[in-house]
């Protein structure tokens, strides 16, 4: 795999995140090509793009869930592939798809994770009490995760990537099919885990959303990063949703087709 080509020069900040020329190829097709992702230490950071655009892969990559074909990703400095434990170590992590041990209640799913994180019985205990406080899980805490809404399984997933602290979190659509009230809640919880200079790293379709909460914004298209910098930058004078369209290019599929459709065809 490719090397960085220079370490950030002495006083240079180190990024929460950097990748570079980072390829995933799934038999014909390059889902991610070439990417150099940077995201700032503290930033709360937007992964934007259309569907298949590669956002998932690149945080499957970076997070030590998937091997690159080539390239490189370090968080917090450690090289991924080269140091997983430690990255995964410093990183929290909401996957796409949300896998979580159905069969436990809420709150052994975060005892469970601090044992195999390694942290104190009794600081787990604590930490899993006011997670459960905050995410307003506590009236739902014995019950079983199978039995959770959509809403409450993003609580208590996010709740499970908090509980050792990790320095960065990477969130894969963290707030597809949650309900504005728990919306505002995780949006809480993110904030003042930012605010304390940790970084969140999330991909999201909402733009809306992005604008409001981030402050930095990489935007992938084609398996490429097509845009990345400061918020503002990369929104110039429209909005987020008016700059994505003009840089991946609004898909236009004429006028024909689907004449079937509506009320007026046979
Ligand atoms: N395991 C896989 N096997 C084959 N192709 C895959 C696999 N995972 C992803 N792909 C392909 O790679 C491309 C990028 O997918 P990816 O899920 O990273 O995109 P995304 O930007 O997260 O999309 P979405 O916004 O729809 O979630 C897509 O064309 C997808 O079909």
């Amino acid at each position: 795999m490719s090397e960085f080509p220079s370490a950030p020069a002495p006083g240079e900040p180190v990024p929460a995140v950097r990748t570079h020329g980072l390829v995933k190829r799934f038999g014909a097709q390059t889902a991610v090509d070439r990417v150099d992702l940077v995201v700032p230490r503290g930033s709360f950071a937007g992964l934007v793009g259309p569907n298949g655009a590669g956002k998932t892969t690149t945080l499957s990559m970076i997070t030590g869930l998937l091997v690159p074909d080539a390239g490189s990703a370090q968080v917090a400095g450690i090289d991924v592939w080269r140091d997983p434990a430690a990255v995964k170590a410093r990183v929290g992590v909401l996957p796409e798809g949300l896998r979580l041990f159905e069969r436990l209640s809420g709150r052994e799913l975060l005892l469970y994770n601090g044992q195999i994180r390694g942290i104190p019985r009794e600081e787990v205990a604590r930490r899993a009490e006011e997670l459960l406080r905050v995410m307003d899980l506590a009236a739902s805490a014995d019950k079983l995760v199978v039995d959770y809404s959509t809403g409450m399984r993003k609580k208590i997933a996010l709740a499970a990537a908090l509980l050792h602290n990790p320095e960065a979190l990477f969130l894969d659509e963290p707030f597809e099919g949650v309900d504005p009230v728990s919306a505002n809640t995780l949006v809480e919880v993110l904030r003042r885990y930012t605010a304390s200079g940790s970084t969140v790293v999330f991909s999201s379709h909402v733009m809306d959303l992005v604008e409001r909460l981030c402050d930095w914004v990489s935007v992938m298209n084609h398996g490429r990063i097509v845009a990345q910098g400061p918020l503002a930058e990369v929104r110039g004078n429209s909005t987020l949703n008016e700059a994505l369209l003009q840089l991946v290019g609004a898909r236009d599929h004429g006028e024909e087709g689907l004449t079937w459709l509506g009320s007026s065809s046979a």
